[in-house]
């Protein structure tokens, strides 16, 4: 188990050298038989896309600090050890006589595996994989078959490997992960609509939510392996969505985190005395730009810029708040949408704050503070949730021949990277402080690398 053996730093420079294209590539230098058998998947090529899409489909990571610092007296968020990227899952090839290559035998796998999954019970970050059906296009075309599959309800998934032009032919590949979604036939048990995904990944949200933390939870994969569908999911198709019923089966979380949200809030406030104010905003970040999803304010026709229209609303700036961090100036929060709009080229982040007053208690007061006083010595608590649905991840390595999608691929690019760079140098303060606690203060995490990782600082940090 070269991960508990080297030092994360050693490890992740390790990792760099060999070069990283993604957030989950440069998460997993653990070792060399596992960390290439990843890579390998991670890589897009053009002739492999169609396959691989499928496989990879759309990885949720939310993070939440962990129980056992419920206790610290402030309501920042916690995100200390992405020990799911970082465990060395535990991968085995096997070849086609069904002979496992690896030379570790099935018993020491499994002992390896508890003890990840111990060392992870500590983690505030969980990595789940959905796995979408071939779309029509993919089922036309003869040369594309399912290469992934999940075996009954496990977390384990495995992959037929490449064509018969490929060296690693007939090779089955095992992942195993927090959480395995197996979307594709509506017919098998183990089968995971939408309603699953959202319970198992941003359902236990809502509870932080309550309890006053921050999470994140982030949809990644290339263009086309379905993060807006099950981000997002499709528009309902009758009106009870919209009049308050519950959520069309095939909402996705966002949606469905609203509705949630809002069917708890009412009963929490059913129990007890409290205040709610529940802030929204939706905005993407192209170009290291932000733009406001919710505004009804359209670019001018007559721009000659070829950006497409939907970026072309007005940039908006970030600004630092002296408690609640950084946020983003003039956003729209009032309900017109223009979610269409969501671009795959650009990072959409739908951010939810919480605000709870308490109203039963008047803290200790005593009786001859006026009712002002009271007022403003309530305890409120304040909590942002952020669903994030990134810029297809493939565009790192074809961004085309044009200045804008040159630059288009810089930034997502940037972005990616400097969320990988982020969670790894929270991973690493966090190691270096014993394991247990918050990142160690001397540890530099990059956030002001780029837009998203400084937006989303308070959600994914302690
Ligand atoms: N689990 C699923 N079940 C059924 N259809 C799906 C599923 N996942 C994705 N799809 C379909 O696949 C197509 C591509 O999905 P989607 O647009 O969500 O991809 P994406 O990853 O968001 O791409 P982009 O990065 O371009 O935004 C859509 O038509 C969507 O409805």
């Amino acid at each position: 188990m070269s991960n508990k053996s080297t030092p994360v730093r050693q490890r992740i420079q390790q990792f760099q050298t060999r070069g990283s294209g993604s957030m989950a590539q440069k998460s997993t230098p653990v070792s060399d038989a596992s960390g290439g058998l990843r890579r390998k998947v991670l890589t897009k090529t053009p002739r492999q896309s169609s396959e691989e899409q499928q496989l990879l489909n759309t990885a949720f990571s939310n993070s939440v600090n962990s129980p056992q610092h419920k206790l610290r007296p402030t309501a920042l968020n916690a995100c200390y050890t992405p020990s799911s990227l970082y465990r060395p899952t535990a991968a085995r090839m096997k070849t086609p006589s069904g002979k496992s290559s690896s030379s570790k035998p099935k018993d020491k796998d499994a002992m390896m595996m508890d003890s990840f999954h111990s060392a992870s019970e500590e983690s505030n970050m969980i990595v789940a994989v959905r796995v979408r059906p071939l779309n029509a296009q993919e089922c036309n075309r003869q040369q594309v078959t399912n290469v992934v599959q999940v075996h009954g309800n496990s977390n384990e998934l495995t992959v037929q490997a490449g064509s018969s032009a490929d060296a690693s032919a007939g090779v089955t590949h095992f992942f195993s992960y927090d959480q395995v979604y197996y979307s594709c036939d509506p017919e098998k048990k183990n089968y995971a609509g939408q309603a699953k995904v959202f319970e198992g990944t941003a359902g236990p949200l809502i509870e932080t939510a309550f309890d006053g933390y921050n999470a994140c939870l982030f949809a990644y994969g290339q263009t086309g392996s379905g993060k807006s569908y099950s981000m997002m999911g499709i528009e309902a198709l009758d009106d009870a969505a919209l009049d308050g019923g519950p959520p069309h089966d095939e909402a996705g979380i966002i949606p469905r985190f609203c509705h949630e949200l809002f069917r708890r809030i009412e009963a929490v406030k059913a129990e007890q005395q409290l205040q709610v104010e529940v802030e929204v905003s939706y905005f993407e970040i192209y170009n290291e730009k932000i733009h406001d999803l919710l505004s009804v304010q359209h670019a001018t026709s007559s721009s000659v810029d070829s950006t497409p229209v939907q970026h072309q609303r007005p940039a908006l700036k970030v600004r630092e708040h002296p408690i609640f961090g950084p946020y983003v100036v003039d956003l729209t929060a009032t309900a017109s949408t223009a979610m269409n709009d969501k671009s795959s080229r650009s990072h959409s982040i739908f951010n939810i704050v919480l605000n709870l007053t308490d109203l039963s208690t008047d803290d200790g007061l005593t009786s001859d503070t006026d009712s002002e006083s009271t007022a403003s010595l309530r305890q409120t608590r304040r909590s942002k949730i952020s669903l994030v649905d990134l810029a297809g991840s493939e565009r790192i390595s074809v961004s085309g021949s044009n200045g804008e999608r040159i630059r288009e691929g810089v930034s997502i690019n940037k972005s990616l990277l400097t969320l990988g760079k982020v969670i790894a140098a929270l991973a690493d303060g966090r190691k270096a402080g014993g394991g247990n606690g918050p990142s160690t203060p001397s540890t530099f995490v990059p956030y002001r690398e780029s837009v998203l990782t400084w937006l989303l600082r308070h959600s994914i940090t302690e």
